[in-house]
């Protein structure tokens, strides 16, 4: 049974908030000021919440406050959409000036053996709009930002980088993953080391890659793909200079993700204990880019704790780039329920070993044999982790572990079946994606066959849960970009023909998808239905957004190492 059917009535009963908070800027808090009152000004349906966080000053922070008490010295505090409106245009820039255009180093209309396998010439048309997509998503901050940072929740960057798109106006973590996989089919090697560049350069200002190059942001980060990120740029280059760079800040973040808050450590039958990873972001307020809704998510608690534990999952959920979804709630028809700091995800900790194995790699290349040693030992430890904890033999799955409530780090938790969490989730199947995992035939084999039958296969690629929530992002019926690329490059990395004819089935059918989407919309997409191929995806906080930087980067990625066959149909079957 799944263990979300075991959850106590009420999660947060013995509720503790001890964990860290960073602290934020004055401006931030300030903004967060003003996105409330927007959100009492506007229909919530014309109204996103983070384009008033992203708000940059006109004039200084203290003239810009006392402005704003002035036209909110109303009875109830509130403010005339027309005062509100003058007040923004007077004394704001609008959200992305900031950032500018900026034209990437090495672009060219259609490089030099450019996805040599996409015959078709309409796929390929398609493909060099996609890859001209680069053009309207490079960025570098603005000289503004650097000379009075006090102004602007955007964070200086040492050099120009790929923003996702639309509300996304700035630099994200693991998005740039799929970024800096895409502008490798383009061949832009130059901006996909630039993109490293920025990220460790958060790393050392922060000592952890941000969730984004935002002040705002400084309170967690994302999935880590940073080492995933030079080995691939590094496959394609063989520079070995930017593995030097690399290396120190990577074993800086490998730290962080060890650390005491984002580790928990389970015993298992056979009496060894495990160390493994989870999300815990150092926040225990509203999430300043969406404070508003935060708040009224939180109402339900009356006591400051519950609230204080509660906005800490929402941040912690942030960080795991899941957010929202079922997968993090003890009850799945109650948003409240979140508990992501009581779970192990599987999906973390595959790519906390992948970066055990790509230190150990780059270890050996710069010729540091002893790490190169101790992070190859790491990787075999926490390879039987996966195989202790989180392995279901049942599903052929490697499943979430959920925690025991109100457990403290560093006490052994003993390991119980009916903590698996045995509903189904995309995640369950990214370990494949570790060649660990994809190299062993008889295990793929296995996996292939429950992938077959999990009812996650759709007409348009991989759905993210069999739960259609209604309104969370990452549930049934979207799919999501990474989620597909990382179970197909498992897949096709494998020796089993099976595993590999899935792959290309995937590939194929994500590729029409997005293919019709475009030519239905002109644009590329955050998310899409799954069900419905040319369909884009929908529900959650915000908008679905167009633009847009991992989309683009796995469709480039598939037809580099599919293509498509000259007479083969590019439309939904
Ligand atoms: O503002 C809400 C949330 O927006 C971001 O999350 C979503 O977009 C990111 C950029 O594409 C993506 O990395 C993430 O997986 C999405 O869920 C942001 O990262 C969140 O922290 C933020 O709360």
């Amino acid at each position: 049974m799944a263990a979300a059917n075991h959850s106590p009535s009420s999660p947060y009963s013995c509720a503790k908030d001890s964990g860290p908070v960073i602290p934020t800027t004055s401006l931030v808090t300030f903004l967060e000021r003003v996105q409330e009152t927007a959100f009492q000004t506007y229909e919530r349906s014309k109204f996103d919440h983070k384009d008033f966080i992203d708000l940059s000053l006109k004039f200084d922070l203290s003239t810009t406050v006392k402005a704003f008490d002035e036209i909110s010295k109303t009875e109830n505090g509130s403010v005339s959409t027309k005062d509100f409106e003058e007040f923004i245009g007077k004394w704001f820039k609008s959200a992305g000036e900031d950032l500018v255009y900026v034209e990437p180093m090495d672009f060219e209309t259609e490089p030099y053996g450019f996805l040599p396998k996409v015959e078709n010439p309409e796929v390929r048309a398609w493909a060099l709009e996609v890859h001209g997509l680069w053009k309207k998503l490079s960025r570098e901050v603005s000289s503004s930002v650097h000379d009075h940072p006090e102004l602007h929740t955007l964070l200086p960057l040492p050099v120009p980088g790929m923003i996702p798109g639309s509300r996304f106006r700035e630099v994200y973590y693991w998005d740039s993953y799929w970024v800096i996989r895409g502008l490798l089919a383009s061949k832009m090697h130059e901006t996909a080391k630039a993109i490293v560049t920025n990220l460790i350069s958060l790393l050392d200002t922060y000592g952890y890659v941000l969730n984004g190059a935002r002040a705002y942001y400084t309170n967690r980060s994302q999935p880590p793909l940073l080492s995933a990120m030079v080995y691939e740029i590094y496959n394609r280059t063989g520079d070995v200079d930017l593995v030097k760079k690399a290396l120190p800040a990577l074993l800086k973040e490998y730290q962080f993700w060890n650390s005491e808050i984002h580790t928990m450590i389970i015993h298992d039958a056979e009496n060894c204990n495990h160390s493994l990873n989870r999300y815990y972001a150092m926040w225990n307020k509203p999430r300043p880019e969406a404070s508003a809704i935060d708040k009224r998510f939180a109402s339900k608690f009356l006591n400051v704790n519950e609230k204080q534990k509660f906005y800490r999952e929402l941040a912690s959920t942030a960080e795991s780039g899941w957010d929202f979804s079922t997968r993090w709630m003890r009850n799945p028809s109650e948003f409240t329920s979140l508990s992501t700091t009581t779970i192990l995800p599987v999906d973390l900790n595959a790519f906390t070993l992948r970066m055990e194995l790509d230190i150990a790699f780059f270890a050996k290349i710069v010729g540091d044999d002893a790490i190169a040693e101790d992070f190859l030992t790491a990787s075999h430890t926490r390879k039987k982790a996966f195989n202790s904890v989180f392995w279901n033999e049942n599903m052929g799955q490697w499943v979430d572990y959920w925690l025991n409530y109100g457990a403290e780090p560093k006490e052994p938790q003993t390991w119980e079946a009916q903590n698996q969490n045995q509903n189904v989730f995309a995640s369950n199947f990214v370990p494949l994606w570790i060649d660990l995992f994809n190299s062993d035939t008889p295990l793929v084999e296995k996996v292939t066959r429950s992938l077959q039958s999990s009812g996650l296969l759709c007409a348009a690629g991989i759905a993210t849960s069999l739960t259609n929530s209604g309104h969370q992002c990452r549930d049934f019926p979207n799919g999501w970009a990474p989620i597909q690329h990382m179970i197909v490059e498992g897949l096709w990395r494998s020796a089993s023909t099976e595993a590999r004819k899935v792959a290309r089935d995937i590939a194929e059918r994500w590729i029409r998808a997005n293919y019709v989407a475009y030519k239905k919309t002109g644009t590329m997409h955050e998310k899409y239905n799954v069900e419905k191929c040319g369909e884009y995806g929908a529900g959650g906080i915000y908008r679905p957004q167009t633009g847009f930087g991992w989309s683009n980067g796995v469709v480039l990625t598939f037809l580099e190492e599919f293509g498509w066959p000259k007479d083969q149909n590019i439309d939904c079957n």
